[in-house]
């Protein structure tokens, strides 16, 4: 927590709340409901310093005493309030179009009807006390925790892993529980505090209209509802509600304030060992076109997808990254590029791109040096927009091309890509393309610039067997032609294997083989490498079957333990397999593997 002023003070603050509602009753309990009719609306003096009610209760203990009350009716009201707002912010995302365009205009009516007015109207609806208190003020939260859901979904909503389940068919529930939601809790968690402090005020507000809590029971609203027809007179009884009320808003305010500041100041920090003992980063190796020294990702909660991974890629090259699904392949390739999602953290001891840090490049830089070719084409191209004008834009944007020189350049890219008569294509929208044709498109936008670099994540995956060749003859075209380098990324071994160079082995986000291709038949060394082949006998097998060699599953990214991850699933493994992380060694020329059995 950063010291600022308005942190200490929001500290302060929301643990006197705390301490209040947790020691208040049991302490002053007793006094607060102790009737003295020999005391009755009485002003400050020493037995009571905030005076006494018209029953003659001393009105100090009754405020010490309502902490917990108003804290819990706060609390359950900001719950409604967060989740009808969040089930009605999230709802455009799994409904169809119709039914999502009809929740988004309900919320963005609500969001501009006055809070005050929705709650009255829910209470008085709803039967006059605190419950009906608490869903008014609950239906007044709601409407700006449905933007907010619906502001940040969207803005993950594009994310390529979105795209990707979605592409693979997974259903919009499962997607949005899965890969919308966790990813932008944290700012909604964070306005939690912050709708807390606001519920806090309405209640009191509620209760001082006389339409929250009714006696017997008391709050702080209630409180000063009574105390303000005497505020005249003894002004005493009516301010001590009014500070407890002002002082747990402004705590409860603040320290919205100060954690959704310190979420967007600092990232999460990978864990301690993570950090530890990055490798020195050294001169950049002149021959490398994408040097990566010890790259981790992390996310929130311990998720360590990527870890301390090193590659080297020289120019013409196609160096294969290969694992199983979850091995950290696809947020490798985004860390590359400056795109892992937020909450993520990237940390590296060197991230260079043909001799220099990425860190340094201009966008315009990276924009020409490094193309990127996804799994969907579609996330790479706008719907709405013809093909040829938006590999026009590239041209425009980032060599500052004039609108006629780029349209040329993107009709000679797209029949670069051998797409059949060119200029036709480019008048064409994405939709009116075949995946194939789209891909095309897409590595051809690559082109516009001079890419050093191409990562290709899984571009074929989606596409069927012999347009997936055809892809992968051009991939190997177009580096041969360019001289530039590539980065291809697969769960598939066996088109790793024909498109590839050099063979990167991933398993649950550490690099364990790196090997030339030529060795990855007979020469692999990992059992994990050597199970991956084995379940490819001949490199032509059906390899839609999952890895039937290999028992067992990978550990998910945060159940990843301190030795080799592989080890609960090799038959080589011992007991030091399991505690002791294996080194990455040298096994053979250009061949390096992390295991401690085999180096
Ligand atoms: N935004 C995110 N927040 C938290 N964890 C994430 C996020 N994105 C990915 N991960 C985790 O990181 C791990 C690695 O993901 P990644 O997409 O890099 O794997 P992959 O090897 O490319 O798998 P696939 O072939 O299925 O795409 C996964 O287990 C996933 O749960």
């Amino acid at each position: 927590m950063p010291r600022t002023p308005a942190a200490v003070v929001s500290a302060v603050l929301v643990t006197l709340m705390v301490v209040l509602a947790i020691i208040g009753p049991p302490i002053w309990g007793e006094t607060a409901e102790k009737i003295d009719a020999g005391a009755i609306l009485q002003g400050a003096s020493a037995a009571h310093p905030l005076g006494t009610d018209n029953l003659g209760r001393d009105l100090l203990a009754r405020v010490l005493v309502a902490g917990r009350y108003s804290l819990a009716l706060a609390l359950a009201a900001t719950l409604i309030g967060a989740v009808i707002g969040i089930v009605l912010g999230a709802l455009p995302s799994v409904l169809p179009r119709r039914g999502a365009r009809l929740v988004t205009g309900t919320v963005n009516a609500l969001v501009a009807f006055p809070g005050l007015l929705l709650a009255m109207f829910t209470a008085v609806v709803s039967g006059m006390g605190a419950r009906g208190a608490v869903l008014g003020i609950g239906v007044a939260i709601a409407p700006s925790f449905a933007r907010l859901t619906q502001t940040l979904a969207a803005s993950v909503a594009g994310a390529d892993y979105v795209l990707a389940a979605r592409m693979l068919g997974v259903p919009r529930r499962r997607v949005l529980g899965r890969h919308v939601l966790p990813n932008i809790a944290e700012p909604l968690i964070l306005n939690l505090a912050q709708a807390l402090g606001g519920a806090l005020l309405g209640l009191a507000g509620m209760s001082f209209l006389g339409l929250g809590v009714q006696p017997p029971d008391f709050d702080w609203g209630r409180l000063l509802f009574d105390g303000f027809a005497r505020i005249y007179v003894t002004p005493e009884v009516a301010i001590g509600p009014a500070v407890a009320v002002a002082l747990a808003g402004i705590g409860f305010n603040l320290l919205g304030d100060t954690l959704a500041k310190r979420a967007a100041r600092t990232a999460v920090p990978a864990r301690k060992e993570e950090l530890a003992a990055p490798e020195p980063s050294g001169a950049p190796d002149p021959r490398a076109v994408l040097e990566v020294r010890d790259l981790t990702v992390t996310f929130p909660g311990g998720v360590t997808p990527v870890r301390h991974l090193s590659l080297t890629v020289r120019p013409g090259e196609i160096v294969g990254i290969v694992g199983e699904s979850g091995s950290g392949k696809s947020l490798t390739a985004a860390a590359i590029g400056g795109l892992v999602p937020y909450p993520g953290t990237v940390t590296h001891a060197a991230l260079r791109l043909d001799g220099r840090e990425v860190a340094e490049l201009s966008q315009k830089e990276l924009g020409t040096s490094l193309a990127m070719v996804f799994q969907d084409p579609m996330a790479s191209l706008n719907p709405a927009l013809r093909v040829g004008g938006q590999l026009a834009e590239v041209a425009i944007v980032h060599q500052g091309a004039t609108r006629a020189e780029a349209a040329r350049r993107a009709v000679d890219r797209l029949g670069h890509v051998h797409l059949p008569e060119p200029a036709k294509q480019a008048k064409r929208h994405p939709h009116e393309l075949s995946g194939g044709m789209r891909q095309r498109a897409v590595i051809a936008m690559g082109l516009m610039g001079t890419p050093k670099l191409i990562i290709a994540d899984e571009p074929t995956t989606a596409l069927d067997v012999t347009v997936q060749r055809q892809i992968l003859k051009l991939l190997r075209e177009v580096v041969d032609e360019s001289g530039a380098a590539a980065l291809f990324i697969s769960h598939d071994i066996a088109v790793v294997g024909e498109l590839c160079d050099r063979v990167v082995v991933m398993y649950a986000g550490r690099v364990v083989e790196e090997l030339p291709v030529s060795a990855l038949a007979k020469g692999a060394a990992h059992p994990y490498t050597k199970a991956l082949v084995d379940s490819l006998p001949d490199m032509e097998t059906d390899r839609s079957l999952p890895l039937a060699s290999i028992p067992g599953t990978q550990p998910a990214p945060a159940l990843v333990g301190a030795g080799c991850a592989f080890a609960g699933r090799c038959a080589l493994a011992t007991d030091r397999c399991s505690t002791s992380l294996p080194p990455v060694t040298e096994y053979g020329i250009a061949h390096t593997v992390a295991c401690w059995e085999v180096s």
